[in-house]
């Protein structure tokens, strides 16, 4: 902790230059390149079949599993838990198909996940009658009613067993349900963690598998954690575990685990709602939500784990049920076909380099604008400016203590906030240099200005071996910014802009695309957001992050810079690194630029302005790093750089496309989209060698919210006024070039 920083990098390089672990996986994976090779082939990493079979059912009541397959994404489908035999885990009241299984307030118990209690529908019974439209050939099983399950795929003579090919997914948000244990177990407790946010609950969960205990671990740990409240009522866990018979309260803060020989593990976790205020958080409002409906309908379904949940005594139940979401009423946007095509108005203020000396500025600029360029006697900032009060979070009240973004006093402290890690690893340099390798070699152990810190991690990301088993990689975005959380949790610097969106999402139809949201805490005088870390369900991942849409500043951004301008030396230093040529002569002579104009320059030298998103990073599983896409404009660049990211591995782009897919859908119907500015967001893709691939959406530190009932179609043009972000538009190019992609 008393370390500094420049001392742990330097420890750092050495270790990893002696190890030469870096360029010898370089050189793996040139070698596996030529010879066309997966890492999973080169490796012999993949997972055998896993079987494990619940012993002692007849005494202890809980489904048992045949877990057939390795660890798949979720959209493959490829994940099979077979239920050999249904046996319910106590004799709770079942709904019958169809029927609202939520209780009142009053009622004593609601059970999220009534799979467990019947077995899955025959491929010769009759389908239950339901009250939700079906397709031919898909039809409810027998899983209380929110369970769907291609029975076209069904293996007549193992109806009782979902094959490989079946796909079994939740009829209300489509989402599949076949994964791996531990994110199964994950949703559901996610599930359960917001139900607690309403008010005091009992929540049971019960495993059926031993190696789920990690995943009980981690959301234990988040209940735990006494910060984590993001409403004013503040909870305390009290955790025991064992027969339900012999349920004893603990300790807060203690939890007790016990798991049977067969790998039953049954925990149930309680949560008393405490009347005062958490006082930590007594600065930050927040205010008391109840849970919304979503929260108690969205069941896993999946058998052998059963989330029981008590409802509070209070009037925050859920009133009515989502409907009208099924999977069958899905709708894909059209396709666009002529991307490059599109081109979107720039906004006056704005002079790049291939602008017409003859453009002139509307009279309503600021004098400092006019046609022979500008002149630029305004305040030249020397350092990067915090955008919550230069632009970021536009639109929210942002105190100014609240910086999304550190000015470089902050930053050499921030970096140091990394004490947790046992590792440091930060990469070359301002310069571009193409395909960088994430070690530190490259730092001289004398680089400890924060100036210098700062440009590192704009231009290459920042490694960094969190405590907790797993390193974590920064691929974008602004240095110091994040700090290790507990174990599957990273902390953000606090921006009440972020905070408000993450908070809306969580509750949104958008949920399962976004980290999990686990409130405001403080740590060592500084403000974070919680959130989850996307990372940490992954074995080696390979990271990319795509900026979205077509703009990446605030309408807000271009009226202050008008009204205010402010000259950017470090835009200008960085707008030379790439292109000495890039600044006008003005820009030259002054030897700064606005930030707008950085910003739009970005934008059209690579594919934001062209498709509506740009690649602003990406990590491979092998270690090596590359940020170098500012040029990376045209559809067939990115297409080369995503085969690259994918490794050719069809598989991924396969579940990538369905990720971006079923992501769309749920844009096209979210409340939160239609009524937000998305600018600066990204898309943030994990894979590993199993194939599990992901995408969610990141950084809400500029997205805000509209005015009055103002709704975005995010596809149509940006003229200024409409604030329109074109992120649907930039959405629908790059579900076009996957498509293209997997069918080459
Ligand atoms: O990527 P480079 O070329 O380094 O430019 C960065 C990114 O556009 C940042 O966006 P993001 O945070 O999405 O990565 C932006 O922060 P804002 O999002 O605050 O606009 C920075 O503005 P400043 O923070 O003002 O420097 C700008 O300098
Ligand atoms: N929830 C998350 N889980 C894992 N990695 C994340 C998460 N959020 C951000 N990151 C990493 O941090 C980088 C920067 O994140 P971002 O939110 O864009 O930061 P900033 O606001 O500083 O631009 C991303 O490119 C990604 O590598």
């Amino acid at each position: 902790m008393g370390q500094n920083y420049s001392d742990r990098a330097a420890q750092a390089a050495v270790g990893f230059s002696a190890a030469g672990e870096w360029k010898k996986r370089l050189r793996v994976r040139r070698r596996r390149r030529r010879e066309n090779k997966s890492p999973a082939e080169e490796e012999g990493r993949r997972q055998p079949p896993l079987s494990i079979r619940q012993p002692g059912l007849e005494s202890r009541p809980s489904a048992s599993f045949t877990w057939e397959s390795d660890r798949r994404s979720d959209a493959g489908c490829s994940t099979v838990p077979s239920i050999q035999q249904p046996c319910p885990l106590r004799s709770s009241t079942v709904p019958s198909t169809g029927a609202d299984p939520r209780p009142g307030p009053d009622s004593g118990s609601l059970d999220l996940t009534p799979g467990e209690q019947r077995p899955l529908s025959t491929c010769q019974g009759p389908a239950p009658s339901t009250p939700t439209a079906a397709a031919p050939d898909m039809r409810l099983d027998g899983q209380g009613g929110r369970l769907r399950r291609d029975m076209s795929k069904c293996d007549a003579a193992k109806p009782g067993t979902i094959t490989r090919k079946e796909r079994v997914w939740l009829e209300e948000s489509g989402k599949n349900i076949l994964g791996s244990p531990n994110e199964d177990l994950r949703k559901i407790l996610g599930d359960a963690e917001d139900c607690i946010e309403g008010a005091g609950q009992r929540v049971e969960v019960v495993a059926g598998m031993g190696d789920l205990s990690e995943a009980l671990d981690h959301a234990v740990g988040n209940w735990r954690n006494e910060n984590r409240c993001c409403c004013s009522t503040n909870h305390h866990g009290g955790v025991c575990a064992g027969e339900e018979t012999t349920k004893r309260p603990t300790k807060a803060g203690e939890r007790h685990e016990e798991v049977s020989a067969g790998g039953l593990s049954h925990v149930t976790i309680s949560f008393a709602p405490q009347s005062r205020t958490d006082e930590k958080m007594g600065s930050n409002n927040h205010t008391h939500h109840c849970p919304i409906e979503e929260q108690w309908t969205s069941d896993s379904g999946i058998g052998g784990l059963r989330l029981t949940v008590t409802p509070p005594d209070t009037d925050c139940a859920p009133k009515t049920s989502r409907s009208g979401d099924s999977l069958l009423n899905r709708r894909g946007p059209p396709l666009l076909m002529n991307s490059d095509t599109h081109t979107y108005a720039i906004p006056r203020l704005i002079v790049t380099q291939d602008v017409s000396p003859k453009r002139c500025f509307p009279p309503s600029l600021s004098p400092q604008f006019h046609e022979t360029g500008f002149s630029l006697d305004v305040p030249i900032l020397c350092e990067a400016e915090s955008p919550c009060s230069d632009s970021g979070c536009g639109g929210s009240p942002v105190p100014s203590l609240f910086l999304r973004k550190l000015s470089s006093s902050s930053g050499l402290s921030s970096a140091s906030s990394f004490e947790e890690s046992e590792d440091d690893f930060i990469s070359s340099d301002l310069e571009p240099s193409g395909l960088m390798v994430c070690g530190p070699d490259e730092l001289g152990a004398s680089s400890t200005s924060w100036r210098k810190l700062k440009n590192m991690v704009h231009w290459s990301p920042f490694v960094v071996s969190f405590k907790k088993h797993y390193p974590w990689v920064q691929l974008a975005g602004h240095a110091g910014n994040f700090k290790a959380g507990e174990y599957g949790k990273i902390l953000k610097k606090f921006c009440q802009c972020e905070q408000q969106c993450l908070e809306w999402l969580n509750r949104d139809s958008l949920r399962p695309f976004v980290p999990g949201y686990y409130g405001v805490i403080e740590k060592e005088g500084e403000t974070y957001n919680q959130m989850e870390d996307l990372l940490s369900e992954f074995e080696s991942p390979s990271i990319m992050d795509c900026k979205m849409g077509v703009r990446t500043y605030l309408e807000e951004e271009l009226v202050k810079a008008r009204e205010k301008p402010k000259l950017r030396k470090d835009m200008y230093d960085k707008m030379i690194a790439v292109d000495p040529n890039a600044p006008t002569e003005e820009e030259h002579r002054q030897g700064a630029v606005l930030k707008p104009r950085y910003m739009q320059w970005r934008e059209t030298l690579s594919s934001t302005a062209t498709l509506g998103f740009r690649i602003e990073g990406i990590k491979r599983a092998d270690g090596t790093c590359d940020t170098n896409f500012k040029k990376t404009k045209h559809r067939e660049q990115v297409m080369r750089a995503l085969e690259d990211f994918v490794d050719g591995n069809k598989n991924i782009l396969r579940n990538y496309l369905t990720r971006l897919k079923e992501l769309r859908v749920e844009l096209e119907k979210s409340e939160f989209f239609k009524h937000h500015e998305v600018v600066g967001s990204s898309l943030l893709f994990v894979h590993d060698s199993s194939e599990l691939a992901k995408v969610w959406m990141i950084d809400f530190g500029k997205t805000v919210r509209l005015p009055n009932k103002q709704t975005l179609n995010h596809r149509v043009p940006w003229v200024e006024g409409n604030r329109e972000d074109g992120y649907l538009w930039g959405l629908d190019n790059l579900i076009h070039i996957f498509s293209d992609m997997v069918q080459d």
